[in-house]
């Protein structure tokens, strides 16, 4: 058994286990059923065996509907999604904005140091005079509303008024390419689009009307009627009337509100799986798959982990680091069905420095702190102690996702705020707008594993057969056996759900399977996911993942950037062998001696299996822009495949250093070296 798995070490303890939320709904629980659930794993158990769970958690959660479900699920339109809570009336945006008081919902903040408050009362009214607006120019129920837009205020505010009339929203980062923006668009066919017309990041104006004027262009064969410009990020201005008149179908912010009736708001009453986001699946190459979200699934799973998860309520401050553009973007609204106050971040957290972002987090006084390994490490590595910079008192919980938290990062992130903080690594994504596996505040947090499944979430771990391994110590695909409310509606277009069958259950006839490789430690319970399935390296036969590399890389994080491992295989070659790109940081030079210590690492920490076959220093690791490292299409293009990057990759040209690497033998020293630090 993997050391790690044998002798498992807490890191954190909950002080008062009966007091959490998690708690007090198992409490809720067996009183309104007689039964006898004692802890955590009782809890899940039920919630995994009986549909009811969702019923308790609809009633526990306070979910506000004009009709109350006549039954917990039915039939739906493909065999694998069934409909839930049929004949259930709700909105989406009404039970977000069900707080109508002088309390601060929303503050928008900008790396300039620029904060400004939106009580709740505030955010209905914006949202009641922008969706007049929407309805005076015909948006109905079921139109798509598009955005290209920052993380900030008004993104909330589009988002909930498209909701509130039953339109369904979809967003991308400014950041996105036009072709990667149309790609999205021109499958789902907005009414209206929102854009922003610059944007600020890491201290940079950016002028966006070049990428407005063409998307609005391209998508007015595709049945746009209206772009909206929305005022300047940087002087908050309103685009001038020539600059107007550039932008195909274009509108100003202001003008498009004064085209409103100012009448009242109106919260349209829809069913539970009534469609409401679009989100979009990572692929790096070809067109994204458009995955649409219904309203009640968003609702129920969000404010499911954000109160039961981490115990956000009225006092809360909630703050996720996200781009418009990232399924942890409607995730962090939720916190706003909870009665929080939730923080909308416009910029680079490392303008003009990591330490005032550090300090801003602490003046605003977060209790929940949603962020990425790559953020720790890079503050980690960067030598920089939080606790010493600010005061984190206030701060009760991090959440990290986006890549797997390795057990050095969860040690650091343990003391360098406030060593009582819960430490939450979560796992899920864009697919099912929540998570699979995450946080259990009555539980202990051991090193390097995500503390449980999320209740109602049926996750099992299954081998290449079909059969659940999970008890074994053994690794394993991770896969759902059970519908659950946030299952994609479908995705757009894809009439007959054959896509979407393709995309989850064609590995396992019926099962949902979500491409993660994960082991159980049969010893806690916990999980560790150690990279994407399709990523898994296999050398000689051992099967490991990517994260364990990454892992043993932390130890260097003061002279190494970043890392990519990926497994290559040729037609001709009979074993996969693996690579381990390396970045450097600045002022940091790569060396035979530095290999030589990563070599011994590796092999003292796994197995020298899997040192790898050749460490390459590189110049950019490939991240998609919702900040994952891109480890599929780069074992595809040194195994000889040759790719046409999508609209996903944030820094598409950093493919290119990789494609000499399909030819090794030729590049290492005429194939007589089974090392070399760079070509
Ligand atoms: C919850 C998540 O899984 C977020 C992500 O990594 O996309």
């Amino acid at each position: 058994m993997d050391p790690q798995l044998a002798q498992p070490r807490i890191l954190w303890r909950p002080t008062n286990p009966s007091h959490t939320s998690l708690d007090a709904l198992r409490r809720m629980i067996n009183r309104k059923h007689g039964l006898k659930l004692k802890d955590f794993h009782d809890l899940h158990r039920y919630s995994v065996e009986d549909y009811t769970f969702w019923l308790d958690l609809w009633q526990y959660l306070g979910v506000i509907s004009s009709v109350a479900p006549e039954k917990i699920l039915q039939e739906g339109r493909f065999k694998e999604i069934p409909a839930w809570f049929p004949g259930a009336k709700l909105n989406y945006a009404e039970n977000l904005l069900h707080r109508n008081d002088d309390a601060i919902a929303c503050s928008s903040a900008r790396e300039t140091g620029q904060v400004t408050h939106h009580s709740f009362r505030e955010l209905r009214e914006r949202v009641r005079l922008t969706a007049a607006a929407m309805r005076a120019s015909g948006l109905k129920t079921g139109d798509r509303v598009a955005a290209i837009v920052t993380n900030s205020v008004h993104a909330v505010v589009i988002a909930l008024a498209t909701t509130s009339i039953g339109a369904i929203f979809s967003s991308t980062a400014t950041d996105m390419g036009s072709q990667g923006i149309l790609d999205r668009y021109k499958q789902i066919q907005p009414r209206l689009v929102f854009s922003e017309t610059d944007v600020l990041y890491a201290g940079k104006r950016i002028d966006l009307l070049p990428k407005a004027t063409e998307v609005s262009k391209e998508l007015l064969s595709h049945g746009l009627e209206r772009i909206i410009l929305l005022p300047s990020t940087v002087t908050g201005e309103e685009i001038s009337s020539s600059a107007n008149k550039i932008v195909p179908k274009s509108i100003s912010w202001s003008r498009f509100l004064e085209s409103g009736d100012g009448g009242e708001l109106i919260f349209e009453q829809l069913p539970f799986g009534h469609p409401t986001y679009i989100l979009y699946s990572s692929g790096t190459s070809g067109p994204p798959k458009c995955i649409v979200h219904c309203a009640g699934g968003v609702l129920m799973q969000g404010k499911k982990e954000l109160t039961v998860g981490y115990g956000l309520g009225r006092d809360d401050t909630y703050f996720q680091y996200t781009t418009t553009g990232w399924m942890m973007w409607p995730y962090m609204l939720s916190g706003l069905s909870c009665g929080s106050r939730i923080i909308c971040y416009d910029g680079s957290p490392f303008h003009p420095d990591v330490r005032t972002f550090l300090k801003f987090l602490s003046d605003e006084g977060v209790t929940v702190f949603g962020t990425s390994p790559r953020f720790l490490s890079e503050v980690q590595g960067n030598s920089i102690h939080p606790s010493k910079l600010a005061n984190f008192d206030a701060l009760r919980v991090v959440v990290s996702t986006g890549a797997v938290l390795t057990p050095p990062l969860f040690e650091w992130t343990q003391q360098a705020f406030n060593p009582t903080i819960h430490l939450v690594s979560i796992s899920g994504g864009t697919d099912i707008c929540s998570s699979f596996v995450g946080g259990v505040s009555t539980m202990p947090v051991y090193v390097g594993e995500i503390q449980g499944k999320s209740l109602g979430m049926k996750v099992e771990i299954f081998d290449l057969d079909g059969k659940n391994i999970e008890d074994t110590g053994v690794a394993g695909e991770m896969v759902c056996t059970r519908p659950h409310p946030s299952l994609p509606i479908c995705f757009w277009g894809d009439e007959t759900g054959e896509k979407l069958r393709q995309a989850y259950f064609s590995t396992y006839p019926g099962i949902w399977r979500q491409g993660d490789f994960i082991v159980k430690n049969p010893k806690t319970q916990g999980l560790m996911i150690l990279g994407r399935s399709d990523g898994v390296l296999n050398p000689s036969g051992v099967r490991f993942g990517s994260a364990e590399i990454y892992t043993v890389m932390d130890q260097f994080s003061d002279v190494i950037d970043d890392t990519l491992c990926v497994g290559q295989r040729r037609p001709e070659d009979r074993d996969e062998r693996v690579l381990l790109f390396v970045k450097m940081r600045p002022g940091h030079a790569f060396s035979k001696a530095l290999e030589e210590r990563m070599r011994a690492a590796i092999r003292q920490a796994l197995s020298s299996r899997h040192v790898p076959a050749y460490i390459f220093e590189i110049e950019e690791i490939p991240y998609t822009v919702n900040n994952k490292k891109i480890e599929i299409a780069v074992k595809q293009i040194v195994s000889g495949i040759t790719l046409k990057p999508s609209g996903t990759v944030a820094n598409p040209n950093s493919l290119e250093l990789y494609y000499k690497y399909r030819h090794l033998e030729r590049l290492v020293n005429g194939g007589r070296s089974k090392s070399r630090s760079k070509l």
